[in-house]
């Protein structure tokens, strides 16, 4: 059985860890950091470290790896900490889902984090598309479609995935958003483990049938947008004109309120105990000090048995996810989109 939950003295004192299939341990709680922009995200990371995350959760497509690496350089220049201490995630972008474009778009992260190795590299999604002519972002037309490239082989680029294992620039392996069929495709071919499968978690959308199907096979967990992502919604709502209707507002809810407020904690970190009771690992965003000290200090309580049933009856299925990657228009139609489609297709307005 591969799959450990456990606690270690460092570096938060009460941290608890995930231990990876390929031996690694992973903080149970990490610094998300999409949308954490230049200006604010050097100093989100710097406050995360003080208040003891030693996992930071990036991509190529944040835009903010460099800012991300200046922050590590001056906590490692100042002799605050070790690299062995650090537990550093970035993600191939879907635009280089091609297994020649593995190496030079982990070369790239590593440059602009300034760093020799990653913890962990994910492949961002399942399905592949391709980059603009910059190779910075992805190709889209006029009317908001990618140009989606149907011939993606998850098993051809996990190879080359395990050849930058065995080339020392990354210690595990993970996929992000892929759904349970395609996490076992690739369990069977792969050399060096999937550790991880990143993928939406919150207690609207709690994939019950993922998360044990994952487990059984040794993958781990990371559940992001674990507070149901109040950024996205407003990024969604406002650039793509999703329908506010179909998010959870899962920081109002009552049942968290009434929780939150029996343990003397906030409804956010009522959320990330919760999921952290399902041993999942947990990678909430924030850029504010104060949410930022907040969401790493849940582990002074428990919630009792009965109290994370009753939370497990949020879960509204499907209707709860907020990442469908609809905004990519035309992304169903590729044969690795993972989610299942609902009968009525059309949740953008
Ligand atoms: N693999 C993938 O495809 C994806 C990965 N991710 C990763 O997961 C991370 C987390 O997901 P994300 O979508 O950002 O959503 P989260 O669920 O982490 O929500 C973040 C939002 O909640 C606010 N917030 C943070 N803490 C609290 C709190 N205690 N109480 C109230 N509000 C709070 C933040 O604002 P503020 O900053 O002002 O505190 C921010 O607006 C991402 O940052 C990214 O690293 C996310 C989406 C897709
Ligand atoms: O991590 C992510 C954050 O959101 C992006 C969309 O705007 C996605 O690329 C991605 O899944």
């Amino acid at each position: 059985m591969l799959f450990y939950w456990g606690t270690k003295p460092v570096p938060h004192p009460a941290m608890e860890y995930v231990q990876l299939a390929s031996g690694q341990s992973m903080p149970a709680v990490g610094l998300g950091t999409w949308q954490s922009h230049a200006g604010e995200v050097e100093r989100a990371v710097l406050d995360g470290l003080e208040a003891g995350y030693r996992h930071f959760d990036t991509a190529f497509n944040y835009g903010n790896e460099q800012d991300i690496g200046r922050a590590v350089g001056a906590w490692l220049d100042g002799g605050r900490g070790k690299r062995e201490d650090l537990f550093i995630v970035s993600k191939l972008p879907v635009f280089a889902n091609k297994p020649e474009l593995v190496e030079p778009y982990l070369r790239k992260s590593l440059a602009r984090l300034g760093l020799q190795y990653l913890d962990l590299y994910l492949i961002h999604g399942p399905f592949g598309m391709l980059a603009d002519g910059s190779g910075e972002v992805l190709q889209l037309s006029e009317d908001g479609c990618p140009t989606l490239d149907p011939t993606t082989d998850h098993a051809a680029i996990w190879k080359e995935m395990e050849r930058m294992v065995d080339l020392g620039l990354v210690r595990s392996l993970g996929v992000s958003n892929f759904n349970v069929d395609q996490v076992r495709r690739l369990c069977k071919s792969a050399r060096v483990p999937v550790s991880v499968n990143q993928v939406e978690l919150h207690a609207s959308l709690q994939q019950r049938h993922l998360v044990d199907s994952c487990r059984q096979l040794g993958v781990a967990i990371t559940a992001y947008s674990p507070l149901g992502s109040p950024g996205a919604q407003s990024h969604f709502i406002n650039k793509y004109n999703y329908s506010p209707d179909n998010f959870p507002d899962l920081l109002g809810h009552p049942l968290v309120r009434e929780l939150s407020l029996k343990y003397h904690k906030t409804p956010g970190q009522l959320l990330l105990r919760f999921l952290l009771e399902l041993k999942v690992a947990v990678i909430p965003k924030s850029a504010n000090p104060t949410r930022i000290r907040e969401n790493i200090n849940v582990f002074d309580f428990e919630l009792a048995p009965e109290e994370v049933e009753a939370m497990r009856a949020l879960d509204r299925g499907e209707s709860g996810r907020i990442f469908n990657f609809f905004f990519w228009k035309g992304i169903t139609k590729h044969p690795e989109y993972p989610f299942p489609l609902p009968e009525e297709p059309e949740i953008i307005k």
